[in-house]
């Protein structure tokens, strides 16, 4: 279903993981949609500029606007796309696997990102920073790796791509990011492998966006 309200707009930055996850699960499903660039650090961050306050009021990428709304968070926005556009399922038909997939999204949503994201590095200062995202990657990729022994297959859950792949992925860029050893992480690194080819992960790629600064494309 594409929206008779118009192509969607995704507000996102390149480098954000959690724009990342979306775009991910917009080309899986092959929604079309254009970005609307925000730098995270333009300025001191376009997120915290009155206008984009209007969009989310939590002043963070990504927001998407669709069939004549506006939403926020990308968990949320992934699961309205999973309801409104079901014809390439993100989540599995057993309830229990279904539980597994939220279980990890979770685990990286809530439980390591907010930790390292941009606003609380900056809080945590200059010095102290990559150590402290370090620690949080670490701790929780420990509890991923071992939730993926019991669940996974050729991917996150089972051998299909779920919402938990859309997470898992933006949160291994950011792992290497700040030098975190992957190495006693196997299941994790496996995932990696074989999505990195994938032509909607790649798309989806921060060296992909239309604001990726020249220098960092990889
Ligand atoms: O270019 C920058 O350094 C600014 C911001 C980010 O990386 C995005 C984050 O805050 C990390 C994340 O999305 O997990």
């Amino acid at each position: 279903m594409t929206s008779l309200l118009g192509k969607p707009i995704l507000y996102s930055y390149w480098r954000s993981s959690c724009s990342w996850r979306v775009r991910i699960a917009l080309n899986l499903k092959e929604i079309p949609y254009d970005i609307k660039p925000v730098s995270l650090i333009k300025s001191g961050g376009e997120q915290h500029s009155n206008e984009f306050r209007e969009i989310n009021p939590m002043e963070q990428v990504p927001a998407l606007h669709i069939d004549g709304a506006t939403l926020v968070e990308s968990l949320s926005i992934m699961n309205y796309l999973e309801e409104t556009r079901p014809h390439r399922p993100l989540l599995p038909n057993d309830c229990i696997k279904r539980a597994k997939v939220r279980e990890i999204c979770e685990v990286i949503a809530s439980g390591i990102q907010p930790l390292q994201n941009l606003t609380v590095l900056i809080h945590v200062g200059e010095e102290k920073k990559n150590e402290w995202a370090k620690h949080w990657i670490k701790r929780g990729f420990r509890a991923v790796e071992k939730l993926l022994s019991a669940s996974a297959g050729k991917y996150c859950v089972g051998d299909d791509i779920t919402l938990a792949d859309c997470c898992l992925i933006p949160q291994v860029f950011n792992a290497r990011r700040f030098h975190v050893d992957l190495r006693p992480f196997p299941i994790i690194l496996r995932i990696d492998r074989e999505l990195e080819t994938h032509p909607a992960f790649r798309a989806a790629h921060p060296s992909n966006q239309p604001d990726c600064p020249p220098e960092a494309i990889k």
